[in-house]
């Protein structure tokens, strides 16, 4: 096979952190290999030295026989290399076509790029309109125009941070189908991802690291899921425990939400739902149903009409999120950078954004640092956050990290109901199932848990009963328990009860 891509040697040094130590792996021509590890084992450190975001400080690169040593993204995509982030960089008030242009180094005329966007996306089974607006794009079509971007290139090494944590199963096979059209062509594919059956069932080879170091490379298929975590955390996983939990009183209600037809997203339509201390319900979708705009009106950042959501006896739906948080509830939204938390911001200061009252660190306007820190360093401890300290910048933590983070500045905020969108979405395994168990117990100490995700997995293991969200509406709940995902699939597809009998394509 020929060889696309090696690494020999490569070392990177961060302040306190060996991110990349020894690094030597090769890539093949047709190859869909994937980069396994730890949150913080250094996948990500790595991937941006081959694509010329970060330079290394030791070791060398070489692509198709070349010495590969680019000095930014531009010389790197010059040499054939592309790269989807694990975060979008996309203009919402942009069109899809406007959007690729800006990431084109000679953008041919518009019309001539529509054409060929709209070429690329019907070969490659990727359906996709040049001229609508990205605002109005679910994340798995936003994931598409980022694909189409590095396909106009037409890359020798195509680079995937994390592609399916933000797909539906269903949109998650199109893209595997994508890739294999492109490694049929000889292009090589760089894979990060903490999904274990999804690594053994799409890629050839896998190399796992560990504390920045290589493990070994393997081919993945010829080892379990077990074999492969053990190999990547160097010990055994642990299992969430579901037991301790009894619904009790009633602790939220929503009734006959709508919102608005401002939004840029899908309106809310007479969402109506109840929440009882100590459950955990869980909603289901296909990103782009509402899920921002259903955690937005829940935590306060879209007021509703009074008697649309109660917490209690008390009328929160015209009460800002400040308000809310005071009176318990909290939320963590899916967007933890930029949204959940401000990257140039130290991890102390980040406790101020939705901690500061609860916490008593912000007292008549006064900030309290001390004890802003040492929230910061609460949170650090309880959720096992890898980061040097709680004067990091959160842009500085690894994806996982700063999830760990952001769910346990809230989960700490002893919350009466908290909302969470995608919770452990860029989560290696062992720091997924210690969210998890954080969230099984916040609800056994009589929390009510609303949890939105797209991954239906955690969702089963977690939720007592289970709703789907779909164009903005709401399905009835049904218990967990017994719930195939067959019938889940009927739900996601209608979402107005049960009598939609249509699954997604
Ligand atoms: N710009 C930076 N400044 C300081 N430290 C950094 C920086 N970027 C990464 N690190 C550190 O380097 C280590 C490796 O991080 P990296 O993001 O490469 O891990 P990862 O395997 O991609 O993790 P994840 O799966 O959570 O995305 C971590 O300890 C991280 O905190």
């Amino acid at each position: 096979m020929t060889e696309v891509f090696r690494a020999e040697g490569l070392g990177k040094t961060y302040p306190g952190v060996r991110a990349n130590d020894d690094i030597s792996f090769a890539v093949g021509a047709g190859e869909i290999h994937a980069l396994l590890g730890e949150n913080g084992a250094g996948k990500s450190t790595l991937v941006k030295m081959i694509y010329g975001l970060v330079r290394p400080d030791d070791g060398r690169m070489s692509l198709l026989g070349a010495p590969h040593a680019p000095s930014d993204p531009r010389g790197a995509r010059a040499a054939g290399v592309a790269m989807v982030f694990q975060h979008f960089s996309l203009f919402d008030a942009l069109t899809v076509a406007e959007n690729i242009a800006l990431g084109m180094e000679n953008p041919p005329a518009r019309a001539e790029l529509s054409r060929r966007i709209s070429e690329l996306s019907q070969s490659y089974g990727l359906p996709l309109n040049p001229t609508r607006r990205v605002a109005t794009l679910s994340a798995g079509e936003r994931q598409r125009v980022e694909i189409l971007r590095c396909l106009l290139q037409n890359p020798r090494l195509l680079i995937m941070d994390e592609p399916t944590s933000v797909l539906t199963p269903q949109e998650a096979e199109i893209l595997f189908a994508t890739l294999r059209q492109l490694a049929g062509a000889g292009t090589a594919v760089l894979y990060i991802s903490h999904k274990l059956e999804e690594i053994r069932s799409h890629c050839d080879q896998a190399t796992i690291l560990r504390h920045g170091k290589v493990v070994r490379t393997v081919a993945p298929r010829a080892h379990s899921a077990r074999e492969l975590a053990a190999m990547m955390v160097g010990a055994e996983m642990r299992i969430v425990d579901r037991s301790g939990r009894r619904p009790g009183d009633k602790v939220l209600e929503v009734k006959a939400l709508s919102t608005g037809s401002t939004a840029e997203g899908v309106s809310l339509k007479q969402i109506g739902l109840r929440l009882h201390k100590g459950e955990i319900l869980g909603i289901g979708g296909v990103a782009g149903n509402g899920q921002e705009e259903l955690l937005a009106a829940l935590s306060g950042e879209i007021g509703s009409p009074r008697g649309t959501v109660l917490l209690g006896q008390a009328d929160l739906s015209e009460a800002g999120p400040e308000t809310r948080r005071r009176a318990g509830l909290l939320a963590a939204p899916e967007d933890r950078l930029g949204h959940a938390a401000v990257p140039e911001f130290s991890l102390t200061e980040n406790t101020l954004l939705t901690a500061g009252a609860r916490q008593g660190i912000v007292k008549r306007g006064l900030i309290d640092n001390g004890a802003a820190r040492r929230f910061a360093e609460e949170i650090i401890a309880k959720f096992d956050v890898r980061t040097p300290g709680p004067g990091t910048a959160a842009g500085a933590l690894s994806g996982g990290n700063l999830q760990k983070f952001v769910i346990g500045r809230e989960v700490l905020g002893r919350p009466e109901v908290l909302v969470v969108n995608q919770p452990t979405w860029g989560v290696d395994a062992g720091a997924a199932a210690a969210i998890r168990q954080a969230l099984l117990d916040l609800a056994a100490q009589g929390a009510g848990v609303i949890v939105i995700s797209q991954d239906l997995d955690e969702l089963l293991e977690l939720s007592d009963r289970f709703c789907a969200l779909n164009e903005g509406r709401l399905s009835a709940p049904r218990p967990t328990e017994g719930l195939t995902i067959d019938e889940i699939g009927l739900m996601l597809g209608g979402a107005h009860g049960m009598e939609v009998g249509h699954v997604p394509a």
